[in-house]
């Protein structure tokens, strides 16, 4: 991982209006369309950051804070928070909008994790990602213990091995 990119750069946002046949029978948007929507802006923005294909590897746990009616206008930002090797992490966030009512509210928020694929398939390194901002900071920071949990959860790390994580608990050798 020798190329550097800002975090920055990598900024995806998108905006969708929420239709009768997005919504489930309480006239509000169904989960799916919105982990639809946020599987794309992240792939993009994951996209942009590798300059490369990316495929969605993991997908951590998604908020869903408050329903999204019919009608309203949804706008989803995503942003690669930190770049491993050949994976990244993509911070995603969703707010809704009676515009109207002239009223905005966060709805939801979750990290994707996307692999870099080179032109046979393969996964290939990604650039460095760096953090300019104090939240792209503290984003950045949470990355790694982020990282470790899901993949003790997928099976793919020993809970011997996430040290950041046995640092925070304090857990010793
Ligand atoms: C945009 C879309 O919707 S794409 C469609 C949906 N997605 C897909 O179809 C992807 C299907 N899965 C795959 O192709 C493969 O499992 C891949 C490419 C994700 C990983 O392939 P593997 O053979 O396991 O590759 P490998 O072991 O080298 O791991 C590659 C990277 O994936 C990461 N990874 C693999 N599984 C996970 C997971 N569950 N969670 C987080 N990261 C993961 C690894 O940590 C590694 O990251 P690093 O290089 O930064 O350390």
């Amino acid at each position: 991982m020798t190329e550097k990119k800002i975090v920055k750069e990598s900024l995806t946002t998108m905006t969708e209006m929420v239709f009768p046949n997005h919504t489930n029978g309480l006239n509000n948007l169904m989960g799916g369309w919105l982990m639809y929507w946020m599987d794309i802006v992240a792939a993009i923005a994951a996209q942009r950051h590798a300059s490369a294909i990316v495929v969605t590897a993991s997908v951590d746990n998604i908020s869903f804070s408050e329903p999204i009616k019919v009608g309203d206008v949804v706008t989803l930002r995503a942003q690669v928070t930190r770049a491993f090797n050949t994976s990244m992490e993509v911070y995603i966030e969703a707010w809704t909008e009676n515009i109207p009512n002239r009223r905005k509210l966060a709805t939801n928020k979750a990290f994707f994790t996307f692999v870099a694929l080179d032109k046979d398939g393969k996964p290939t390194t990604v650039p460095e990602a760096v953090p300019e901002t104090e939240a792209e900071n503290s984003l950045y920071e949470g990355a790694l213990r982020r990282r470790q949990l899901r993949l003790i959860l997928a099976g793919r790390m020993t809970p011997n091995d996430a040290n950041e994580l046995k640092a925070i608990f304090d857990i010793k050798e």
